[in-house]
């Protein structure tokens, strides 16, 4: 579903993502862990067409997210980074904008099995504006799944999330991989990636330092934590 080869990109003299390659299988949820201004936003924005890689190429979907960022876009549920809808639509009318771009059907069923999911029904008349930073971010997750995309690429997906709705969110994730879909996920929550995770990549100064599974990471004794932070800590960067 998702092939980087040797994805590169400078802003100036900041490399934020530096020959990056990977590649995520179709059911697979896989988790981009890295601390501050590693590159995991630069990533998700050159998976999605948001951003040209100055080298390098991303096949997402069998698209080329350079050459065809919009037939990218069409395909893929897309969670930007830190994402605020349209202060002057309400919570309904933000889903009902997003159905009619997608060309959607059954838009008022889809947008109910959010409004139950995530429990905010109460909140689908109020504008975006006066909505909390977690019932934005409800919505920010109720448009990426609305079309129900094979393949979800999301920035750090749970922010400002109760661990309510967080543990709602996860669960969703998990069938969601189960029944064949796709998740690309960045987060510095490493509990959450251990957790649903089936795969991970570490990425620090835009290198990606490890890739690779939860399960075997376990197997061999490790837990995520001091794994990641010995990962990190020890990168010379040579
Ligand atoms: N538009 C931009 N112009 C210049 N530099 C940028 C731009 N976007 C990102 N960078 C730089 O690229 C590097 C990687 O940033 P990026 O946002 O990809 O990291 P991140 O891992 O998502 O960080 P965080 O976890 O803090 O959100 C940082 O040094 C950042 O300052």
């Amino acid at each position: 579903m998702i092939e980087a080869e040797s994805l590169t990109k400078n802003y100036g003299s900041v490399t934020a993502v530096n020959r990056v390659s990977l590649s995520v299988a179709e059911g697979e949820l896989f988790g981009l862990l890295g601390p501050n201004g590693s590159g995991k936003t630069t990533m998700i924005r050159m998976l999605t067409g948001q951003v040209r890689p100055t080298a390098g190429t991303a096949r997402v979907m069998g698209l080329d997210a350079a050459e065809d960022p919009i037939g990218v876009r069409r395909l893929v549920g897309i969670i930007p980074e830190q994402e605020t809808p349209p202060s002057f639509l309400t919570a309904e009318e933000y889903l009902h904008f997003v159905a009619g771009i997608r060309n959607l059907d059954r838009v008022r069923e889809r947008c109910d099995r959010w409004f139950d999911l995530l429990e905010f029904r109460d909140k689908k008349d109020v504008l975006c504006k006066d909505l909390s930073r977690g019932t934005r971010q409800k919505l920010i997750f109720s448009q990426a799944f609305l079309h129900e995309p094979r393949l979800a690429i999301i920035d750090e997906p749970l922010i400002n999330l109760d661990p309510i709705v967080q543990r709602t969110v996860k669960d969703f994730l998990q069938e969601y991989v189960r029944d064949g879909g796709t998740v690309f996920l960045s987060t510095h929550i490493l509990e959450i990636a251990e957790e649903i995770c089936d795969r991970i990549g570490v990425i620090h100064n835009g290198r990606l330092l490890y890739a690779g599974f939860v399960e075997d990471l376990v197997r061999s004794g490790h837990s995520l934590e001091p794994f990641f932070l010995d990962l990190v800590r020890g990168d010379t960067g040579a």
